[in-house]
This record gives structure tokens, C-alpha cells and sequence, in this order.
């Protein structure tokens, strides 16, 4: 077990260009264990890139990235196989986990999904493709999880099982970052907010 002060992860001096245009310039970062931080800016200004630097999808130019244990990334659209019933989708990231069929089926149940769960994706809901995408943070146990923009779209009921999916994460002293256009969503979930500045994390906002 790492110390509860240990960072989830730290970025120092991260450099990312997109298409020769430098978004992030010199970025620092830490992201403390236990942590749920959120993460607001203007379009363009380089959230989205942020998370993927932090799921290394995306290696910066310059700087260093520390991430500690498995990180699970949930993008604007939610990442299922359309044509796979609920069901299918989430045994087969269970498969790729290395856990059984049961702990998919159980992840289903927890998100409100059970009664739905032999539905081929394509034929359910934004808010029901949703639940389904956070079903697979019981089925990983992350101990980084990256939310884009979950919020959009979401009735109360889902919105309350985002905090309740950020809430197990933080119960195992791992780390969120939650990205949103909505600083009353995000402020009301999370325990810090920053603010992307011209490529850089600027001072903690005050909602
Ligand atoms: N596939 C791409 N092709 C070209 N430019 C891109 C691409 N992806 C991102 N960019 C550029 O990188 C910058 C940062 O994009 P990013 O998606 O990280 O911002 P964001 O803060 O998440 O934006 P939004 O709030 O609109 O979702 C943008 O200015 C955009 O021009």
C-alpha cells in the first residue's frame, strides 16, 4: 500500500503539440491519492488532451508523466461495440481484465442494468450507453479514472451514479479527474478545481 500523500500521478513540464500547435505549454500537475479533481477551460483549451497525456494516449514533446496503476479513461461518446448486447460489451472488457463473466454481470446490476443487459448497445439510450461505460470502473477498478464530459445528457438519477462511481474510487485512495463545461457540476462533485490557462493549470477556481 503506497502513502496516502504519494501522488496518483504528476505531470512536470508536459509540452504536447496537436498538429504543430503547442496546447499544453509547460504543464504541472499532481493529482494526490484520494483525490477527486475537476478540470474546467474554454474549447480548445486542451482538456481533452490533458486526459489523454494522463491515460498515455497522447507523449508529450517535452516534460514527465508519473501515473501509478490502471487508469480508465470514459470519453464524451461512451465506448461500447454497438452491435454487442450490454452485456457482451462489458465480459469483454472483464476478458481483457482477466476477471470472469460474473464480475461483468454484477457490474451491470450495480449501475442500474440488469434488466437491460441482453439489449444490443446501439438499441439503448444515451443515458443507458452511459451507465454501461461506467459499469466498466467495477469491472477494472481503476485507480486513475478520467471522465470527458460524462455529465452531458444525463438525467439525476445517472448524474448521482457518476459521484457514486467517483466515490468508490476515492474509497480505494485512487484518483479522478472529471473534465466539464458545467462548473456547478463540477464543483459540486469534486473536491478541487482548475482552471486550463493558456496551456497551463492555473490557480485553483473558486466556484
Ligand atoms: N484531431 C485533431 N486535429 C486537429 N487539431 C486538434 C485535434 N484534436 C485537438 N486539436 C486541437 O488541440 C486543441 C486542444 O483540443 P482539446 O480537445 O484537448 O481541447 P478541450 O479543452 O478538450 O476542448 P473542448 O472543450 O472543446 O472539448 C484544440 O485547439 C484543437 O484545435
Amino acid at each position: 500500500m503506497h502513502s496516502p500523500l504519494s501522488p496518483q500521478a504528476e505531470l512536470a513540464g508536459v509540452h504536447v503539440d496537436v498538429q504543430r500547435t503547442a496546447v499544453l505549454r509547460g504543464l504541472d500537475l499532481v493529482v494526490a491519492a484520494g483525490e477527486v479533481l475537476g478540470l474546467i477551460g474554454a474549447n480548445g483549451s486542451g482538456k481533452t488532451t490533458l486526459l489523454k497525456v494522463l491515460a498515455t494516449l497522447v507523449t508529450p514533446v517535452e516534460g514527465t508523466v508519473r501515473v501509478r496503476g490502471p487508469v480508465v479513461l470514459l470519453g464524451h461518446s461512451p465506448a461500447l461495440y454497438p452491435q454487442l448486447t450490454l452485456r457482451e460489451n462489458l465480459r469483454f472488457v472483464a476478458g481483457l481484465a482477466g476477471r470472469d463473466d460474473a464480475v461483468a454481470d454484477a457490474a451491470l446490476a450495480t449501475v442500474g442494468l440488469a434488466a437491460a443487459a441482453d439489449r444490443r448497445a446501439d438499441r439503448c439510450s444515451h443515458g443507458m450507453r452511459r451507465r454501461a461505460d461506467l459499469a466498466r470502473v467495477f469491472v477494472t477498478e481503476p485507480s486513475l479514472l478520467l471522465l470527458d464530459e460524462v455529465h452531458t445528457g444525463l438525467d439525476v438519477a445517472s448524474a448521482g451514479l457518476v459521484d457514486h462511481v467517483l466515490d468508490v474510487v476515492r474509497h480505494r485512495d485512487g484518483a479522478s479527474v472529471v473534465v466539464s463545461h458545467d462548473r456547478d457540476q463540477v464543483t459540486r462533485s469534486t473536491d478541487r478545481v482548475v482552471e486550463l490557462v493558456a496551456g497551463r493549470v492555473g490557480p485553483a477556481v473558486i466556484v
